[in-house]
């Protein structure tokens, strides 16, 4: 029998249907597990023991107190799966379409800033591991790494870019037509940035970019200790803590935009971005995902910045039913936030999201262990899965729906949906 779950022979050929992989004599293989690190929150333990302070800081906090962040996380752990059994899973195959490309699993690994800053391979690493595992990698405009490169690492997976919408346009302008001509997929727009969420440890340890890093798409403008050097001169009129300033571009100054709104927007990125896809990542509410659809994104991300916006904005897994029901298929619905076991992504897809988008992980695997410690959090996730679905009784993603869900109540009740 060939055994059902990610080996290293069915995920470094994604293109292979996964239930085709060649058999392999013993069933399990478990000579590729890293015996330090059997789960994401292992992972998340050896990363923090090598990340210095600020940048273990930035990447695990949430905004304010944190609730939205534990909430992203704690949704999952209120519905139960509802398993059922001799329906012959000898054969899985947990791949889904996304961008046009057939990915390994329905998930891929969302937008983060300064990869560099977890390891010096930076997002190159991250782009590697997801090509290497079939896996889509979302690149922020605040990347450490040019997009050019990001794009050559990931070979024949593609990418899509994260953008921030400057408020001054012809940046914006630039890096959209770089993403296009160097053969992007998708422009990602933000949209839960209109100022930033007030991120205490951020804060007291006056994050700055160490100056051998730079904001790669930018790096004609100065960098942040640049900027840092000018600002201390002069003084400057940003909130509390944040010592850099405009006009140059670092991501304290240039990451939010108060200024985004449906109609003029939407219309300008569809137009500048045109042929990529467009989509909206950060929507949380049936009204906007009716809006999104209306004003023509090819896509939504149901997000809330994995709790680094607004603190006590509810968890991306609860705001989804509702915003699938008014989306009724018309465009593709995903979903990010506090996914931390291939069970999570099950559990989404059967509320009725198309694909989910992973964020902290990654970058813990990159601090580990740069692209083996990323392609370790990407197998760690794909092997959870799919074994999920097989000890659900599904062999195709496309099964995954409410019956295979009851939530917890309250009072402790588990009833059906
Ligand atoms: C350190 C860090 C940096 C991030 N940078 C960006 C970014 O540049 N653009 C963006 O749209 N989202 C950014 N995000 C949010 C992620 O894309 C994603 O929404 C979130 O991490 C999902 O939650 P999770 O970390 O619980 O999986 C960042 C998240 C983290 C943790
Ligand atoms: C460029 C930034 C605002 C990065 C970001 O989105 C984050 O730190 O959450």
């Amino acid at each position: 029998m060939t055994y059902p779950f990610a080996t290293d022979a069915n995920i470094d050929h994604p293109t292979l249907p996964l239930n085709m992989s060649p058999p392999k004599s013993s069933g399990i293989d478990l000579s590729d597990d890293d015996l330090d690190c059997l789960s994401i929150s292992e992972l998340e333990k050896r990363a923090l023991g090598r990340m210095d302070k600020q940048t273990g800081d930035y990447y695990n906090e949430g905004a304010d107190s944190g609730v939205t962040l534990l909430d992203n996380i704690m949704a999952y752990q209120m519905y139960r799966i509802r398993p059922r059994i001799m329906r012959d899973v000898s054969s899985i195959d947990s791949s889904v379409v996304v961008f046009g490309h057939r990915s390994s699993a329905p998930f891929g690994i969302a937008p983060a800033a300064m990869q560099k800053l977890a390891h010096p391979d930076g997002e190159l690493a991250t782009a590697r591991a997801c090509a290497r595992r079939g896996i889509v990698m979302g690149l922020s405009s605040f990347s450490t790494t040019a997009l050019e490169d990001v794009r050559q690492a990931s070979g024949r997976v593609p990418n899509a870019l994260q953008l921030y919408l400057f408020e001054d346009r012809s940046h914006s302008r630039d890096l959209i037509a770089r993403a296009k001509m160097a053969g992007y997929k998708a422009v990602i727009l933000t949209v839960d940035t209109p100022v930033l969420g007030r991120r205490r440890l951020e804060i007291r340890n006056q994050f700055r970019l160490p100056s051998h890093l730079e904001i790669a798409n930018f790096a004609s403008h100065a960098t942040e200790s640049e900027v840092e050097s000018s600002s201390t001169e002069e003084g400057n009129n940003l909130p509390d803590g944040y010592a850099t300033r405009a006009p140059q571009i670092t991501f304290h100054t240039h990451g939010p935009n108060p200024t985004l709104e449906w109609k003029e927007t939407m219309k300008w990125l569809k137009h500048e971005a045109s042929p990529m896809q467009v989509w909206l990542k950060g929507i949380l509410t049936p009204e906007d995902a009716s809006l999104a659809v209306e004003h023509g994104a090819d896509g939504i991300i149901v997000s809330n910045h994995g709790g680094r916006q607004l603190d006590g904005a509810l968890a991306t897994l609860d705001a989804l039913p509702d915003i699938v029901a008014v989306v009724d298929r018309r465009i593709p619905v995903h979903v990010d936030g506090g996914i931390r076991h291939g069970s999570d992504i099950f559990k989404a897809l059967a509320l009725g999201a198309d694909f989910c988008w992973v964020g902290r992980p990654a970058l813990w695997g990159l601090a580990y262990k740069g692209q083996v410690g990323v392609e370790l959090c990407l197998r760690l996730l794909i092997d959870e899965f799919r074994r999920c679905m097989g000890l659900s009784g599904v062999t195709e993603v496309k099964q995954i729906g409410p019956d295979y869900l009851c939530k917890v109540g309250r009072s402790g009740f588990v009833s059906r949906l």
